[in-house]
């Protein structure tokens, strides 16, 4: 009925449109289609991260990405997944809403 069509509706709401160079990104960690929520997005940072090896053996919580794509997009040499905000602040640049 109405509430289910206007479930569909909002379930298609919340995807989002990467930009090209964090699509690259986004493919490179295995993300398949142009459009996520913000949810997948963030899985395949964390892929992207885990498969380049940019986070610090010892040091886990530490991401080197100078040098990388990742590091060219945040315009970070390195960060602390204990502080999302530089991360979040990249996605705000990077993310447009895919609503139809
Ligand atoms: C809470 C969450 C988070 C999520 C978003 C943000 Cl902006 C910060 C923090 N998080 C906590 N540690 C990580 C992390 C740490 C090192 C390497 C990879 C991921 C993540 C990140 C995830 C993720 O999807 N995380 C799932 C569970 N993670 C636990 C950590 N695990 C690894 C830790 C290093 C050793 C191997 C396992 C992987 C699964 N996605 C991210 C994307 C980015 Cl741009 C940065 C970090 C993450």
């Amino acid at each position: 009925a109405a509430e289910n069509a206007c479930r569909i509706a909002l379930g298609q709401a919340n995807q989002v449109r990467p930009k090209l160079p964090l699509l690259k990104i986004l493919q490179a960690a295995g993300a398949q289609g142009e459009t996520f929520t913000l949810k997948e997005v963030m899985h395949y940072l964390g892929q992207y991260i885990m498969v380049r090896q940019l986070y610090d053996k010892r040091q886990q919580h530490m991401v080197y990405c100078g040098g990388d794509q990742l590091g060219e997009l945040l315009g970070l040499e390195s960060f602390s997944v204990k502080d999302p905000s530089p991360v979040y602040e990249m996605l705000k640049q990077n993310l447009t809403s895919a609503a139809v």
